[in-house]
């Protein structure tokens, strides 16, 4: 049953500070990262390759590449020029696959229309994919009892930020809104592997306020500012909005702020738990990042 408006007013979600979680996630990580460079005389290295110059990804890879410098992780910076080809972009990887400092290659998405997103993923180390788009590391993702090198970093950080605030998946009942191959299919494969029972809504679910209302954990990805509604959501889930939109705001130096897919005020006052945006996934999902780095380079340093 929905809740009265009075019970509206009184309940407030617990905000999940994905911030503050990401950020002793980072601390461990610098920890980890001293040691190894003690034992072996060497730091993990991540590539961060940038294709042309959208803005937001810009903002993006500026954000991975100063959280690297921070830990001790060795950011090696890939800018390349909007009209690369195809072949010079997968030789560019073949280069960074090459070379024994880097650990971890991620090619910021999405790529210019005029080259081939899987082509090029396609073409990454599966021992440097930290990122986890590789699609054998997806692949492996999707079969029970087979495990990835690396899981993708925004969905390994929604499992995380459940974890980390003590809500459990097993035998729960999760519903992804979003079907992409970066967010909302991989968060439902990883869902899936933790035993809940799945199910993916997307543009053309009919019903679906009344499917995301069965939900006891919802992970938004669609990316529409705002659409999940307060009332969409049963009383007590745990929402999870992985939505980075930017909407129009002049008070801001961009021009821009970042915005969930969900309606966090409305939300708030139904959820058990939510995530804010930003501070929520965003910071999780670059701490997730190092943190596949780091097991990257250790894998390779104690082989
Ligand atoms: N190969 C690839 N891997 C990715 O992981 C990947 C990608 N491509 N393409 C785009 C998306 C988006 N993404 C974000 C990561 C952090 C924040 C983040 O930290 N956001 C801050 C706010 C930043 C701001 O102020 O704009 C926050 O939510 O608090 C946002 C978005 C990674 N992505």
């Amino acid at each position: 049953m929905a809740p009265s408006s009075e019970e509206q007013q009184e309940k407030k979600a617990c905000i999940i500070d994905g911030k503050a979680i990401a950020q002793t996630i980072r601390s461990e990580i610098s920890t980890e990262v001293k040691l190894l460079s003690e034992k072996y005389g060497k730091v993990p290295g991540l590539a961060v390759v940038l294709v042309g110059s959208r803005e937001d990804s810009q903002s993006y890879v500026n954000l991975k590449r100063k959280a690297c410098v921070e830990v001790g992780i060795k950011s090696f910076n890939v800018d390349i020029p909007e009209q690369v080809s195809e072949a010079e972009l997968i030789a560019k990887v073949h280069e960074l696959n090459a070379n024994p400092d880097v650990h971890g290659i991620l090619v910021q998405l999405p790529l210019p229309s005029h080259i081939g997103e899987e082509n090029v993923m396609n073409e990454i180390s599966i021992e440097k994919d930290v990122d986890g788009l590789h699609p054998m590391n997806i692949g492996k993702l999707a079969m029970k009892g087979r495990d990835p090198l690396f899981q993708p970093c925004g969905p390994k950080a929604c499992l995380e930020l459940l974890s980390r605030s003590g809500i459990s998946v097993k035998g729960k009942k999760a519903v992804v809104v979003g079907r992409s191959n970066i967010v909302g299919l991989p968060v439902s494969l990883l869902l899936l592997k933790a035993d809940a029972t799945v199910t993916i809504a997307h543009s053309h679910t009919p019903g679906l306020e009344s499917i995301i209302r069965e939900a006891d954990i919802v992970i938004a990805a669609t990316g529409n500012a705002h659409m999940i509604k307060g009332d969409w959501v049963k009383l007590s889930a745990a929402v999870i909005d992985v939505g980075t939109n930017a909407v129009a705001d002049p008070s801001h130096r961009t021009g821009y702020r970042p915005a969930g897919d969900v309606d966090f005020d409305q939300v708030c006052k139904v959820a058990g738990w939510v995530t804010p945006v930003p501070g929520g996934v965003g910071p999780m999902t670059i701490a997730m990042l190092l943190k596949n780095t780091l097991d990257g380079a250790k894998r390779k340093m104690e082989q």
